[in-house]
This record gives C-alpha cells, sequence and structure tokens, in this order.
C-alpha cells in the first residue's frame, strides 16, 4: 500500500503539486492520470524521496521510502526510460541492479524474459534501444528485487498496443500475487485498459478518483448542437457544469435528460445528445481536466 497524505511541493512561485492525498491499494492497478505538467512526476519523485515534498508525507507500506533499507526488494520505480546509461547493454544494466541489490545473476535472465527482450537484444548497448525496449528494460529492473510495490512514470509511453496489452498482463498477474502498482499517464487509452482505481490530477490537485468503473458511471452527458456557444451559455446559466470538449461539442456534469430539457426551453436544436460513457474515459478525464489543464500543454 502507499499512503500519500497532504503531498505538496513548491517551485518559488509554482505548486507543481497541491494538498494531494491518495490511497494505493494492494491487489489493484492505480493508474495516476493527468495532463502534461500536471504533477504526476513530481508527486512520483516524492514517494521515492527524490523530491523532498514542501509539506505533507508518503509512505510505503506503512514506512517512508528513506528508512527502507535496500529499497529495491520493496519498491521497484521506473520512473524515467530515457534516463538510463546508454553505454551498458541491456544485461550488463541488470547485471549492475541486481549486484547493488545482492540478487542472484540469475534473476537477471528471468526478468529479461518477462519483459520480452531476446538475448540477442539484451546483448545491445541501451543507447541503441527504441523507446520501447527501454520501457521493457526499466520494468525488468524494477521488477529485479522482486518488489511487492511498483511505481511506473509514464510505462506504456512508447508501447504499441500488444506492448501495451503485455503490460496489462504483466501488472494484472502482479497485482493478483498481492502487489501494489502505481503508474502514471497522460494517456486516457492507456489506463482505461491497464488500471483498476484511478486518481486524476490537474494542475497539481486532485480533481476525481475512485475506482474506473465509479468514475465512468458519474460520467455526464455529450452534447452537440446547431449552436453550441449560446447553448454553453444556457448550461451554465441552469447552473450544470458545462465545458467544450476539444473533440467539439460540449460535455455536461448532467444526466442527457437534464440537458435536452435546457436545450429545448432555450428553442437549441441539438445534433447530439448521449451519455458520455459510451465515449470512455477520455471525456471524463477531459471534462474533469478543462478546468485545470495548464494553459498550452493540454492536450
Ligand atoms: N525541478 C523543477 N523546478 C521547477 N519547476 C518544476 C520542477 N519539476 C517540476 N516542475 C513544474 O511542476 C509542474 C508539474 O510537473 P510534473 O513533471 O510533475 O508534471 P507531470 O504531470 O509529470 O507532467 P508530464 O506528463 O509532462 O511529465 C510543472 O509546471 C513543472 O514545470
Amino acid at each position: 500500500m502507499i499512503e500519500i497524505q497532504g503531498l505538496t511541493r513548491t517551485y518559488g512561485a509554482t505548486t507543481a503539486v497541491d494538498d494531494v492525498t491518495f490511497t494505493v491499494e494492494p491487489g489493484r492497478v492505480t493508474g495516476f492520470l493527468g495532463p502534461n505538467g500536471a504533477g504526476k512526476s513530481t508527486t512520483m519523485r516524492m514517494i521515492c524521496a527524490l523530491t523532498r515534498p514542501t509539506s505533507g508525507q508518503s509512505l510505503v507500506l506503512g514506512r517512508r521510502y528513506e528508512d527502507i533499507p535496500n529499497p529495491g526488494r520493496t519498491v521497484g520505480v521506473l520512473l524515467d526510460a530515457q534516463a538510463q546509461h546508454g553505454g551498458r547493454t541491456g544485461r550488463e544494466a541488470l547485471t549492475v541492479s541486481a549486484l547493488t541489490m545482492g540478487l542472484d545473476r540469475r534473476r537477471v535472465d528471468e526478468m529479461l524474459e518477462l519483459v520480452g527482450l531476446t538475448p540477442a537484444e539484451a546483448r545491445r548497448r541501451v543507447g541503441g534501444y527504441s523507446l520501447g525496449m527501454r520501457q521493457r528494460l526499466g520494468i525488468a529492473n524494477a521488477l529485479l528485487g522482486d518488489p511487492q510495490v511498483l511505481v511506473l512514470d509514464e510505462p506504456a509511453n512508447g508501447l504499441d498496443p500488444a506492448g501495451i496489452h503485455w503490460m496489462r498482463t504483466l501488472l494484472a498477474d502482479f497485482t493478483r500475487a498481492g502487489g501494489t502498482a502505481l503508474l502514471s499517464s497522460h494517456l486516457l487509452r492507456e489506463v482505461e485498459v491497464i488500471a483498476d482505481d484511478l486518481v486524476v490530477i490537474g494542475r497539481g490537485r486532485i480533481v476525481a478518483r475512485g475506482t474506473k468503473a465509479e468514475l465512468l458511471a458519474t460520467g455526464g452527458a455529450v452534447v452537440r448542437s446547431a449552436d453550441d456557444a449560446t447553448l454553453l451559455v444556457a448550461l451554465q446559466q441552469a447552473g450544470l457544469d458545462a465545458v467544450e470538449s476539444p473533440g467539439g461539442g460540449l460535455v455536461v456534469e448532467a444526466e442527457p435528460a437534464v440537458v435536452g430539457r435546457v436545450a429545448v426551453d432555450r428553442g437549441i436544436a441539438l445534433t447530439e445528445l448521449r451519455p458520455s460513457d459510451g465515449g470512455g474515459l477520455e471525456e471524463r478525464f477531459l471534462q474533469l481536466t478543462a478546468a485545470d489543464a495548464r494553459e498550452g500543454v493540454h492536450r
């Protein structure tokens, strides 16, 4: 379990992480979702004691990370797959980690096989690896010490759909055995596929958390009309939380019937009206973070 309580980090006038509280449960994959610059990496770095919190704390299995002896045996971490030493081969990189942690070298071969890096690939220098291969190596490195907890920052970045499916299976096996997994992503589709629970962050603050099913169930409505600008004002005047969807139309935090009633009352012809659940987590995510996305970095 990871328990995060009131975690805050400021850089000068910027509050990168703002009073963040959530729990990552064992036996489940928790997706940490947010647009670029939302504060995911900073939060994960604070969990792993690489960044000092301005206030608040995080506990991994009841202890501060810095108080865990030989932490790689307890917490597997992948923070930046690109940052791996380019001059070493994949096998050498894992061997160095294994020796540092006091592990049997045989563990290296097991992990290479687990992440699907062939012996020939493992003999190549990491500098020549694709991003997907680096991610696999980084995951092998995180799993090397047979940890109970995984903290993975954007692990699916660079993986193709088959790679993402592979990761889902790998993390499902890990959590089925009682492991705790926290993984971040700014790509909703990845998280939708992989995670059981979700924590959504925008501009350093938690904007939603719950099981994936819960967040989808409270999805609101998607609406398009002959005059979206007028409809937006009408919905907001009716006290509803409505925002423009980057994909066109409006996302409204209300039942479709309520949205339809406002449109009828104002005489606005609708061209589309449906529960946003049908569009998956993406609309929900955009709806949740639209107001919180940092200017110019929301995608
Ligand atoms: N060392 C630092 N110095 C100054 N500002 C920082 C530092 N690290 C992060 N920030 C700022 O804190 C905010 C959150 O950044 P962070 O990297 O945690 O976001 P993120 O959600 O991981 O984004 P991304 O998906 O782009 O990696 C950003 O505005 C970033 O510019």
